[in-house]
């Protein structure tokens, strides 16, 4: 595959195919083949977590990754991509761009986010890195601080934004951070419905990723059940 150049998601649909330890799908394979199916349906990129399912997903589909490493430190809040022995877990099996929590929580290793992505830029010169955000201060500073994108990830994720989600008043926290960040934003999380996903790029974001609406069967049967109930 070429060289993955972040243009090539502009105005496009990405995937995110994750499973968790808990969850009924948690498999490389089968996360390969839910990559597979996105793929085929004309997704334009993938969003994974973990170095097995990112290293099986670059061998089933041509598309770009978006990789993350999930891991929970005791007495940390942080868990995407944390510190430096995920971001290099995750470059080695191959993503084209890694994510990690770019919010101003503290770090499991003690790093401000400063020196993080300092060291992340050191170490990968030409890797770009996704800043995962809840706020439009996080995500000024990411952009100060040299990210190559913002994505709404962690909206309704962090304390100060609990019970937020992206899709809140049409979409309000998004249009304040677009008004404010000149790198490119990716609307990412709760978005349920193709309409949402027409709606992020109508009012800006430069990609959508969207995830259990599309690889979650779990939540997708619970929308059902949430609507059929009492009926
Ligand atoms: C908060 C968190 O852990 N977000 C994760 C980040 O990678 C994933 O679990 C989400 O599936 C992804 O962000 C897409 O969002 P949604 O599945 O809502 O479309």
């Amino acid at each position: 595959m070429e060289q993955f150049s972040l243009k090539s998601l502009k105005g496009k649909l990405i995937v995110s195919c994750q499973a968790l330890e808990d969850e009924p799908l948690h498999s490389p394979h089968i996360m390969s083949k839910m990559a597979l199916a996105a793929y085929q349906g004309g997704a334009s990129g993938i969003r994974a977590n973990g170095y097995e399912d990112i290293v099986a997903i670059k061998k089933e589909v041509p598309l770009p990754v978006i990789g993350i490493l999930k891991k929970e430190y005791e007495n940390y809040k942080v868990f995407i991509t944390p510190t430096l022995s995920e971001v290099e877990k995750v470059v080695a099996a191959g993503a084209d761009m890694i994510a990690v929590d770019a919010t101003s929580r503290k770090r499991p290793d003690g790093l401000d986010l400063e020196t993080f992505i300092k060291e992340i830029k050191l170490r990968y010169k030409d890797l770009p890195v996704m800043a995962d955000i809840s706020t439009i201060d996080e995500a000024e500073k990411a952009e100060k601080l040299g990210f190559d994108c913002i994505s709404t990830t962690l909206v309704g994720y962090t304390e100060e934004t609990e019970g937020q989600k992206l899709y809140s008043e049409d979409f309000i926290l998004l249009k304040e951070i677009l008004e404010k960040i000149k790198i490119p934003v990716i609307a990412e999380g709760n978005v349920i419905t193709p309409e949402m996903a027409k709606r992020c790029l109508e009012v800006g974001a430069y990609a959508v990723v969207v995830g259990g609406a599309i690889t979650r069967p779990q939540q997708i049967t619970e929308r059902f059940i949430e609507l059929i109930k009492g009926s």
